[in-house]
């Protein structure tokens, strides 16, 4: 059974070329982690403070939270990437972290040979690629643009190909940064199908975005990251209410309404 843990977790970023001037004082803006100073008298980013949570196989949970609020360095600590400079994390399950869909991939190499590539970076085998390269390639609609060198993909091609390859994996533990901006409605709305069934297939899911539409499509529970540490968890529609407001609650019930009657008619 897949299972995240963290005790206290602290990760602070020292800045041993910060100017001390504009650091007197301690300022919280609106974006960013707080500034501090370590017991050596360093400055650092405290990107996360005094988290703790647990996290339990079926759990769906979407990150909102402003611009350097600490959303993608919870992934990276919830993905082992990071090791906490306080407190404790553990993680137990296979993590598919993905955080960034070029990474893994190779601009000189063919969309085909990416798609390997990227697979085997997400700790698939070299043979379970090859048995699954058609339908992905298929998936992504890119045609002979399959045989070029990545180099030659505009952004949206390249999300088209790194989709496919990242939801025909069967992750443990899901960790999804959003990245999806980029390719068009059509083909999102066939990603999204495949999005959701790739979520059911994980066991957890920690996906932080700045659309409220597609955290109420694919997560069930949300937590506001505020200046590094955990403002509130609850229902998406009352966090999103108390993060940004009643028009942008409203817009998460429309959403989960109309995806409950797109499930009611098929
Ligand atoms: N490698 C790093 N070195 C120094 N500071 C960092 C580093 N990575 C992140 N930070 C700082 O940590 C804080 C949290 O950043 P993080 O990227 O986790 O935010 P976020 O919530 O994902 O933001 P966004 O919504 O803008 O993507 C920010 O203040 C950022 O400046």
């Amino acid at each position: 059974m897949s299972r995240i843990e963290t005790h206290n977790a602290w990760v602070e970023f020292p800045i041993f070329d910060a100017k001390s001037r504009s650091l007197k004082k301690a300022f919280l803006g609106k974006a960013g982690g707080a500034i501090g100073r370590n017991p050596s008298d360093v400055v650092v980013v405290e990107a996360l403070r005094d988290i703790t949570l647990s996290l339990k196989e079926g759990d769906r949970i979407g990150l909102v939270g402003h611009n350097g609020a600490g959303k993608s360095t919870l992934l990276r600590l919830l993905s082992g990437i990071y090791e906490p400079t306080r407190g404790s994390a553990a993680i137990h399950g296979r993590v598919a972290p993905v955080f960034d869909l070029g990474v893994g991939m190779d601009p000189e190499i063919s969309g085909y040979e990416n798609i390997i590539i990227r697979g085997l970076f997400l700790g698939q085998t070299r043979k379970q690629m090859l048995d699954k390269v058609d339908e992905i390639a298929d998936f992504t609609e890119l045609g002979d643009y399959l045989d070029m060198p990545l180099r030659t993909y505009s952004t949206g091609m390249r999300v088209r190909l790194a989709m496919g390859v990242v939801t025909s994996i069967d992750p443990e533990i899901l960790l999804l940064d959003e990245g999806i901006g980029a390719v068009d409605a059509e083909f999102l709305k066939k990603a999204r199908k495949r999005l959701q069934a790739l979520v059911a297939r994980s066991g957890i899911l920690v996906f932080a975005s700045h659309s409220n539409e597609f955290l109420a499509q694919l997560c069930d529970t949300a937590m506001w990251i505020d200046h590094g540490t955990i403002r509130m968890q609850g229902e998406i529609e009352d966090v999103v209410r108390a993060y940004e407001g009643p028009d942008a609650a409203a817009h998460v019930r429309r959403t989960l309404e109309e995806m409950a009657a797109e499930e009611a008619r098929e």
